[in-house]
C-alpha cells in the first residue's frame, strides 16, 4: 500500500508532552507507530485520558508532535489543511445561518461564490438525507440532523481525509445507531480515509476496518484489530456472535486501564 497517495497517513514515532503553565507536564502520546490507507476507515478507542484527541488534533495539524513526524498524502502536517475535515461532537453550526449557508461557509471561506457554495452545499445535505432542512435554522433541527449537517459541512470541502472526534457522543442510544449506518452508507459513497474517535467499542468494530486501542497515559498503540466484516454492513451485524468476540476482545485490553482510570485498583 502506497502511503504516500492521497489520503495516506504515516505517523512515526510520534510523542507529545504537553507543558501546562504552573502545572507538571503531561506525557499524553509517547511513541505512535500507525499507518493509514488511502480509503481506509480506522477507529480509535482507549481509556479516558489515553490521549485519542491529541492523537486527532495532531493529523489534523491543530498542535505539534513534540518527537517523530506525521506525513498526510506523503507530505508532513504542519498545520490545518483543507485536505483534512474534522467533525467534533459538539456541532458548530452558526445559529444565525441556514443550514445550507452553514455547509457552504466553508467554501465561501475558501474564497468560492456563494451561488456555487450553496449548489455543491444542497449535493452534500441529498448525501445526508437533508435536502429538505437546506432552509431550516440549526435550533429546528434535532441533535442528530445537526450532525449530519456537520458531516456534510466536513464533506463540503472534499478532504482526503475526515477526522471524527466521538461525533455521536452527544446522541441517544438509538439515534447513535443509526447515525453510524448513516454515516458507513456516506462514506461508501466515496471512501475517504475516515479516523474516528469513540468511547464506544461497538461502534468502532461496527465502523471500521482496523480499530487502534491506545493505552492508557501515556498513550501508545496497543494493538491494531484488524475487522474483517464484508461490507455492506448493516446493524443485525451487532447481534452476530463474530461481533461479540472482537468487541469482547478489546474490551479485555482496556478494561483494566478503564478501571484504572476512575480509580478502581
Ligand atoms: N492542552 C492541554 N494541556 C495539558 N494537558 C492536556 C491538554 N490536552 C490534553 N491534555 C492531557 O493529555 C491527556 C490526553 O488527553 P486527550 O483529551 O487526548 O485524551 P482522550 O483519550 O481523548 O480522553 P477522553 O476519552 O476523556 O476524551 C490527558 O491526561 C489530558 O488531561
Amino acid at each position: 500500500m502506497d502511503f504516500t497517495r492521497p489520503g495516506g497517513i504515516v505517523v512515526d514515532g510520534v510523542g507529545l508532552t504537553f507543558h501546562p503553565p504552573r502545572r507538571d507536564s503531561v506525557v499524553a502520546l509517547e511513541n505512535v507507530d500507525l499507518t493509514v490507507s488511502p480509503g481506509e476507515f480506522v477507529c480509535v478507542v482507549g481509556a479516558s485520558g489515553s490521549g485519542k484527541s491529541t492523537l486527532l488534533r495532531l493529523l489534523d495539524g491543530l498542535i505539534t508532535p513534540t518527537t517523530g513526524t506525521i506525513t498526510a498524502g506523503g507530505e508532513p502536517v504542519t498545520g490545518p489543511s483543507p485536505d483534512r475535515a474534522m467533525v467534533f461532537q459538539s456541532d458548530n453550526l452558526m445559529p444565525w445561518s441556514t443550514v445550507v449557508d452553514n455547509v457552504a461557509y466553508g467554501l465561501v471561506l475558501g474564497g468560492m461564490k456563494r451561488a456555487r457554495a450553496r449548489q455543491i452545499a444542497t449535493t452534500q445535505l441529498e448525501r445526508v438525507g437533508l435536502a429538505d432542512a437546506a432552509r431550516l435554522y440549526p435550533r429546528q433541527l434535532s441533535g442528530g440532523m445537526r450532525q449530519r449537517v456537520n458531516i456534510a459541512r466536513a464533506l463540503a470541502v472534499d478532504p482526503q481525509v475526515l477526522l471524527l472526534d466521538e461525533p455521536f457522543a452527544a446522541l441517544d442510544a438509538q439515534t447513535r445507531e443509526i447515525m453510524s449506518a448513516e454515516l458507513l452508507r456516506i462514506w461508501s459513497a466515496d471512501r475517504k480515509t475516515v479516523v474516528f474517535i469513540t468511547h464506544q467499542i461497538d461502534e468502532a468494530v461496527f465502523l471500521a476496518d482496523r480499530v487502534v486501542v491506545l493505552s492508557a497515559r501515556p498513550g501508545t498503540v496497543r494493538e491494531i484489530v484488524p475487522v474483517d466484516f464484508a461490507r455492506p454492513r448493516d446493524l443485525s451485524l451487532k447481534r452476530t456472535p463474530e461481533f461479540g468476540r472482537v468487541v469482547d476482545h478489546i474490551w479485555s485490553l482496556i478494561e483494566d486501564e478503564v478501571r484504572g482510570s476512575l480509580g478502581l485498583h
